[in-house]
């Protein structure tokens, strides 16, 4: 049957071809352009505590990000892969606290090494940068498909949490629209080297 899940598998291959293509050069290029559009957002100045992720890849680059939140004081987590990819989080202390996780058939990870939080950490925070490969003006994000995220959606709905939701993207990732489930919750902030751009219907 042909429905959101297949277009969503298409173009997800798709995406993942031109990233596997770009250069580490090309994410640091990118890192210190989007570091600079996320903290700018009137949102992100009274952040105590952000939720975000270690880019691997072709994902562009959060880095640079990363360490301004601290410098800055905020707490970082960071998420832990579970093996049914729900997501665990730990604190962010620096480029050493980092260990590399290889899972087979999936990018080496960058994961946090500190005392785990728990699942329902993420409910706590006051921003979530969530990884995607496209997104489109909707708010509409597409994931790798493991449903890490969605996951983290949900809980965060059911807890009543209302924190700001960012994605960071190439420019060429954000689409006219992205295929939709009825599970898929929107972003509210779509992030590209060009451009900061917020879903319609938030603010
Ligand atoms: N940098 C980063 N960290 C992250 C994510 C992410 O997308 N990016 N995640 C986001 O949820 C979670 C980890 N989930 C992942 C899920 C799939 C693959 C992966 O390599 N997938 C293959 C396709 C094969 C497959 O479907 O497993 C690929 O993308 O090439 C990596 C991480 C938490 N940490
Ligand atoms: N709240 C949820 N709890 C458990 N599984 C879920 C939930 N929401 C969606 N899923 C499942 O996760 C799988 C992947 O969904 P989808 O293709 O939308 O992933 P994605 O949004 O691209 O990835 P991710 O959320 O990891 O970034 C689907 O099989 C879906 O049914």
């Amino acid at each position: 049957m042909s429905g959101p899940d297949d277009a969503k598998r298409g173009l997800r291959r798709e995406l993942l071809a031109v990233r596997s293509r770009l250069t580490g050069d090309d994410a640091e290029k990118t890192a210190a352009v989007l570091a600079r559009r996320v903290l700018s957002l009137p949102e992100m100045a009274g952040a105590r505590t952000v939720a975000a992720y270690v880019s691997v890849g072709g994902e562009p680059g959060t880095g640079a990000l990363l360490e301004e939140l601290r410098r800055r004081g905020v707490r970082v987590l960071l998420p832990v892969l579970l093996p049914d990819d729900d997501l665990d989080w730990a604190e962010y202390e620096g480029p050493a606290s980092l260990a590399e996780t290889r899972r087979s058939g999936r990018v080496t990870l960058h994961e946090p090494a500190g005392p785990r939080l728990g699942p329902e950490a993420v409910t706590g925070v006051d921003a979530v940068l969530l990884p995607g490969l496209a997104a489109d003006l909707s708010g509409r994000r597409l994931g790798r498909g493991g449903g890490s995220y969605d996951r983290v959606l949900a809980r965060l709905a059911a807890a009543g949490a209302d924190p700001l939701l960012l994605v960071l993207l190439h420019d060429h990732e954000l689409r006219e629209e992205v295929p939709a489930e009825p599970h898929d919750r929107p972003v509210h902030v779509v992030l590209t080297p060009s451009g900061t751009h917020r879903a319609r219907g938030r603010g």
